[in-house]
């Protein structure tokens, strides 16, 4: 165990994941037994070498694909072996997840993209009847990341930094306890980046969003609450001091 916080102070934890990857008969080992607790509140940075394994991790801390062994748990409950609904419900809801690319839909507008993930699982009546509340809705969360004037607009009349607000307001959408970003400024230039972080820095202080992010940059990571390392499968970790803004 990394920290030893209570319980209620841990939104996210996992025990002994293990994930191999099999190609041409040669096993490629990539986590050999991760521990890690996600503390309430906080902004933990998940740093390490290329190919070290963070977005394997983070796939499996988003139940997007499945460790071979270990444990994983959100708020306490088990997920790496819940049911489809349930899992589904957790991506879906519970956490918010960003990425380096956006994965925006191309041929939607922001406030489409923003409201698209809701639609999901629910029915065209069902939909239909709350199209206002999810408007109004996607309208807030794209304001909230001072984007609602380019509500109209498709990924590709967007800037980098204009698409990577769009995703932040689609993952903020079902209203997280907890955003799973990996890479979320890696294709950004350094000042939009900072602009980036800033605004997740805002989520986290404003609405208590706890975030797991993946990084490269060591400013970056220097300016989280807590940093994890990623090194031969496994992950130590420390608590640094947040540097003042
Ligand atoms: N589907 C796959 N099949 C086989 N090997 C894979 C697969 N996905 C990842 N790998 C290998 O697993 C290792 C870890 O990859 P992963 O993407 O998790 O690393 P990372 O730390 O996120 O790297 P980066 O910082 O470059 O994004 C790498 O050696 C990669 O080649």
């Amino acid at each position: 165990m990394i920290h030893s916080t209570a319980p209620d102070q841990i939104v996210l934890s996992a025990r002994g994941l293990r994930r191999t990857y099999h190609k041409d008969k040669l096993a490629v080992p990539v986590l050999r037994g991760v521990d890690l607790d996600v503390e309430t509140g906080k902004v933990t940075a998940l740093v390490g070498r290329s190919g070290s394994g963070k977005s394997t991790l983070m796939h499996l801390l988003a139940t997007l694909d499945r460790p071979d062994q270990g444990e994983i748990y959100f708020q306490g409950k088990r997920i790496d072996n819940a049911s489809r609904s349930q899992r589904d419900r957790y991506r879906n809801a519970d956490v918010g997840i960003i990425f380096q690319f956006y994965h925006l839909l191309p041929e939607l507008s922001a406030i489409e993209n923003v409201i698209a993930p809701a639609m999901i699982g629910r029915s065209m009546w069902n939909y239909l009847g709350q199209r206002r509340q999810l408007q109004q809705r996607a309208e807030a969360m794209l304001d909230r990341v001072g984007l609602l004037h380019r509500a109209k607009h498709r990924p590709s009349e967007m800037s980098g930094g204009e698409m990577q607000r769009v995703a932040i307001a689609r993952a903020l959408m079902t209203d997280p306890k907890l955003l799973l970003a990996d890479e979320p400024t890696g294709n950004l230039d350094t000042e939009t980046g900072v602009d980036i972080l800033k605004l997740l820095s805002e989520l986290n202080a404003d609405d208590n969003l706890s975030i797991l992010m993946i990084t490269h940059d060591d400013e970056i990571a220097a300016s989280a609450d807590v940093c994890l390392r990623m090194q031969d499968g496994l992950l130590s970790g420390k608590t640094v001091p947040r540097r003042a803004a």
